[in-house]
């Protein structure tokens, strides 16, 4: 692990090291309602904010989106902003083409407004390394991202996905699948430790969703998960905790590691 393992450092949030990070999602509808997630969320203690863009009702108007983003950095100082636009086919909820995607993504690492960028693999090979390079002249961190709402891949599987994100260029790889069953959440958790002890050259997430995996969320530090999701106001994925409760049950499980 050691010598391959870098982290990563945004607006002084060490990613990649220590107790996982926390990145709570905001998923207001219209912008009366985003703000009033983004303002409760300014007695939360959490680490990233995560911009689930796709909920926008004003998501294909630019303009709107990049005043809204404006807003939410104003309020949240120096707080990291990640933007996700999730497509339908991976949970989201707005039906978006290829070019809207990588139009929207592409418009909004051009306005600085945000420090990350969420990009789903399955795009394309050739789109996603063509965003990391945009998104690197800009200074803004890529997180590839996969989801499977049905079921959990294999070990091998997971493990060939989270490979491939790093290889085409990204800086964290993030995967979410659905347990069927507890053995599928034994699964993912030993892809993400064999990820972290053999292979990762980047900070990871993954997480096995629903109630039945929600220990995958909190239990990152021992398997190799550096970012985990949690639920302020509104959840945005089954099996996500309440941000408080999280970030006790981080720093229990980090002390006792220490
Ligand atoms: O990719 C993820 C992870 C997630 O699906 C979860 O299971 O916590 C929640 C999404 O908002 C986020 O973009």
């Amino acid at each position: 692990m050691g010598d391959r393992m870098t982290t990563i450092t945004v607006n002084d949030l060490e990613i990649g090291a220590g107790a996982p990070k926390i990145i709570v999602p905001v998923v207001g509808k219209t912008y009366a309602a985003l703000l009033e997630e983004v303002h409760f969320l300014q007695n939360i203690d959490f680490d990233i904010l995560e911009w689930r863009v796709d909920h926008f009702q004003d998501v294909a108007d630019i303009e709107q989106v990049k005043q809204a983003a404006s807003q939410i950095k104003a309020i949240m100082h120096d707080k990291p902003i990640l933007m996700t636009f999730r497509t339908a086919n991976e949970g989201g909820v707005y039906p978006a083409t290829t070019e809207f995607y990588l139009n929207l993504n592409r418009q909004m690492i051009a306005s600085r407004l945000i420090d990350l960028v969420d990009i789903e693999l399955f795009i394309g090979d050739e789109q996603v390394k063509e965003v990391v390079r945009f998104a690197h002249q800009h200074q803004v961190i890529v997180i590839a991202s996969n989801h499977d709402f049905d079921k959990t891949p294999s070990q091998h599987e997971i493990v060939s996905r989270l490979c491939k994100m790093q290889d085409l260029g990204a800086d964290i790889a993030k995967i979410a699948v659905m347990p069927r069953s507890t053995s599928d959440v034994l699964t993912l958790l030993a892809a993400t430790a064999e990820m972290k002890e053999v292979h990762a050259k980047v900070p990871l997430i993954t997480m096995s969703m629903a109630a039945k995996g929600a220990i995958s969320r909190i239990a990152g530090e021992t398997f190799g998960s550096d970012l985990t999701f949690g639920a302020a106001k509104n959840a945005s994925a089954p099996g996500q905790l309440d941000v408080k409760d999280l970030r006790q049950m981080l720093n229990i499980l980090h002390q006792s590691l220490a």
